[in-house]
């Protein structure tokens, strides 16, 4: 996909600065979706015609049961082919923007978010502000803002120390061409040890060195600061604002902070060769307890207009603090998509995938989401309806500030209005923008309504996507090959499943709220991003089917009730097919996103893990929450590990650790299994009824098989491990006395 063009000749002005591409076989992909409709068709009449008739046959409930979970199943897969249908690729053409457009690039604001510096350790948040800085785009016309909802005084020293240091990462990432543009993330990916002579790539001479010990030291000074949890007099001393903390501020009560920490418009502030520095900011917004403070919505907001009043750049990048940039061209890029003459001005975001660096060979928690990346994110963006998924995304500032697009609406970038920065002095600055992160200030306002990002609700991001793309803006998914942005993937079951649960309950939300994609983008956007939105946010429901089939079948299984068709049958083959079908369809998306096979086999546990555990919890809490009974909060995902945890990880052992009700729910589902099992072998072998009714149960069996197979890790955790990341045993008794209990409920 490389095009080569000389450029500035006419010709080049015709040329689109990006381009869309079909996915290949998307024809014959469609055949194969319909050979699934077929099948589910003839199951859908097996189970209707073969209903237990009688009101006393035993199992007609639970035939009944299964039916509505075999409906639910299937129109959630319709939904899934929405996408999966539609899926384009997109290829920006970053010469072409800058034969055409170097000159006249525009600003960027490069928005990043921090909450705690516990869970989320400065060190790590001014790495990825550092990687921001050093983009290979103009300084003059980049600004980093740093959002620090922990309102702590650790993380300004380290943005400090930051701002210090960047005078040497800068100009050595442009000279060296240095990717990735964190520091840590490089320096570990090109230790001196591990950097072999064939790499001729880095250049490992005195300057490499010296900037790698100017970084470690920087980093043991943060660390051991951060460890002491005290900022030395001396270091105070050293900048005004450490001021603004006064002895009473806490995290959740506080007064806004606003600091510039380099002044970009500042010609002399310049790094080691010479070359202009961006600009550097640091918010705290005003906290008060009896103000809500939406979380992150709110803390994007508040940044939005802050960064107005300093920079005010018309394209905006939003990054989580683990997220680092990986690819220095990544900003001209994004950009090819919003300055193409043709397309580019009814764009209002470019969404990136999110991708990690902390993923092991099999990812364990299937936490890459390689396959969504691949297929039904791009999908969506088919439709011209990116989901917006809260961090490593561009945005046309206007477009997240409310506007809505017209078809006058010209798109330019280099508009003049809102007022002249470089009249006023820092101080001024910091004044007038502390004002705008006061908690007052959007008092009867739009803010967190229609302007910014959407409050109440645990998913602001894809709430706020939707309502900007039912304002008649269109939206991209690009997915480039070389990966744009790295973060930090949850490392323990319990992170993966807590975070998994903050989503599936914020998108049910959605679903019930007047943002239902059905009602609020009819005529809006295309029915069939209604329902790639609806593939995402019936997570949390999809569960109840998904619990029934590892309930039910198997408690029948022990009662020698058969629910589905005998081998011989002709009615076994739409089942048999729709299985294989859809299993191998998803181990050939698997393998074609990169996945390994076992990878694939992990995903399948993980999917059936989430759904019985995090999406069901988040129905319920949904579903109490819509009646007033609970109150909507956001768990912050947990960014470090202990040492002993990481080297299991390393080792792709599971770590459950906990008694989480989370973990009582998947160890009794378990270890119901397992009882379903065991119960059928021994009656098979005792009872001569029972055995030969097994031709009819072999389809439960296999099923029951599939399930014990799944959870072997979770047996090995309950029974043989020793480790500290084994299930405790409070939860293995309890699981066996669930399970047992359940095993005695009458099925009618
Ligand atoms: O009160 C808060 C809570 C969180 N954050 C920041 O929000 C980001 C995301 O939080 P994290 O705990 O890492 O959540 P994830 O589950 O990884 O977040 C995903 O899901 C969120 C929506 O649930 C999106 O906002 C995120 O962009 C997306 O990465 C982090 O940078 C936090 O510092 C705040 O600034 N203030
Ligand atoms: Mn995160």
């Amino acid at each position: 996909m490389v095009h080569m063009d000389k450029g500035g000749t006419e010709e080049d002005e015709a040329l689109a600065l990006f381009e869309t591409k079909e996915a290949r076989f998307r024809g014959a992909y469609r055949l194969f979706a319909s050979t699934i409709v077929v099948g589910i068709c003839l199951i859908w009449v097996y189970r209707l015609s073969h209903l237990p008739r009688s009101a006393h046959d035993q199992g007609r409930w639970a035939w009944i049961g299964l039916f509505l979970a075999d409906v639910c199943f299937s129109l959630y897969w319709i939904f899934t082919q929405s996408a999966r249908c539609n899926v384009v690729y997109r290829y920006p053409f970053k010469d072409r923007l800058s034969h055409r457009y170097e000159e006249k690039l525009p600003g960027v604001d490069i928005l990043v978010c921090t909450a705690d510096p516990k869970m989320e350790p400065p060190t790590m948040v001014i790495n990825t502000v550092l990687s921001a800085m050093s983009y290979n785009y103009p300084p003059e016309k980049l600004s980093v803002y740093l959002s620090d909802d922990g309102g702590s005084e650790l993380t300004f020293y380290a943005l400090l120390e930051a701002s210090a240091f960047s005078k040497h990462w800068i100009p050595f990432c442009k000279k060296f061409r240095v990717e990735p543009m964190s520091p840590a993330a490089y320096f570990s990916k090109h230790s001196a040890a591990s950097n072999s002579q064939h790499d001729l790539s880095i250049n490992i001479g005195p300057e490499w060195l010296a900037v790698k010990k100017l970084y470690e030291e920087m980093k043991n000074r943060i660390d051991s600061i951060v460890e002491t949890g005290m900022i030395p007099k001396k270091i105070r001393d050293q900048h005004k604002g450490f001021s603004e903390w006064n002895s009473n501020a806490t995290k959740q009560d506080h007064q806004s902070i606003v600091q510039i920490m380099i002044d970009g418009r500042d010609k002399n502030a310049v790094d080691i060769d010479g070359g202009r520095l961006p600009m550097v900011v640091y918010m705290a917004r005003e906290k008060r307890p009896q103000w809500p403070h939406n979380f992150k919505a709110g803390a994007l907001n508040a940044l939005l207009r802050v960064s107005a009043k300093i920079s005010n750049a018309p394209f905006i990048l939003n990054l989580d603090c683990d997220m680092y940039a990986n690819d220095a061209d990544a900003v001209r890029e994004a950009l090819c998509f919003f300055m193409d003459e043709g397309k580019g001005k009814e764009i209002a975001f470019v969404q990136h995938p999110q991708n990690y660096d902390n993923i092991t060979k099999n990812d364990i928690y299937s936490t890459s989401s390689s396959v969504a990346n691949k297929f039904e994110l791009p999908g969506i963006g088919g439709y011209e309806a990116a989901l917006y998924c809260g961090t490593v995304c561009f945005h046309r500032r206007e477009s997240l500030c409310g506007k809505v697009c017209s078809k006058d609406y010209r798109g330019e970038w280099n508009s003049t209005e809102g007022e002249k920065k470089s009249d006023k002095t820092v101080n001024e600055l910091e004044e007038a923008s502390k004002v705008l992160a006061n908690c007052s200030h959007e008092k009867d306002t739009q803010w967190g309504k229609k302007m910014g990002l959407i409050y109440g609700c645990p998913v602001e991001d894809i709430v706020t996507g939707l309502t900007i793309q039912c304002r008649g803006w269109k939206s991209l998914y690009y997915n480039p090959d070389k990966k744009a942005f790295l973060g930090v993937a949850p490392a323990t079951l319990d992170t993966a499943l807590i975070q998994q649960k903050r989503w599936s309950e914020g998108m049910f939300q959605i679903f019930f709220s007047k943002y239902c994609p059905f009602i609020y983008g009819r005529g809006k956007i295309k029915l069939g991003a209604q329902m790639g939105y609806c593939m995402y946010l019936l997570w949390a429901p999809i569960s109840l089917p998904a619990l029934y089939y590892v309930i039910v079948p198997p408690l029948c299984l022990l009662r020698g009730i058969p629910l589905f068709p005998q081998v011989k049958s002709l009615w076994f083959l739409p089942f048999a097919y729709v299985f294989l079908a859809r299993n191998t369809c998803s181990i050939a998306e698997a393998l074609c996103s990169g996945d390994t096979l076992k990878a694939w086999w992990n995903s399948q546990r993980i999917w059936v893990i989430r759904r019985t555990t995090s999406y069901f919890f988040a129905f319920i809490d949904t579903m109490t929450g819509t009646l007033g009974l609970s109150q909507t909060t956001f768990a912050l995902t947990d960014k470090v590990m202990t040492e002993d945890v990481s080297k299991r990880y390393a080792q792709e052992i599971i770590e459950f650790g906990s008694s989480s009700v989370m973990f009582t729910v998947m160890a009794t589902l378990a270890m119901l299994n397992l009882f379903s099992l065991i119960g059928c072998i021994a009656k098979a072998i005792m009872d001569l009824e029972y055995f030969k009714s097994l031709d009819q149960l072999i389809v439960q069996i296999i099923l029951v098989v599939l399930l014990v197979m799944l959870n072997i890790p979770v047996y090995q955790a309950l029974f043989t491990r020793r480790d500290k990341g084994r299930i405790p045993s409070s939860v293995l008794f309890n699981s066996i006395l669930l399970a047992s209990l359940a095993c005695l409920v009458p099925i009618i």
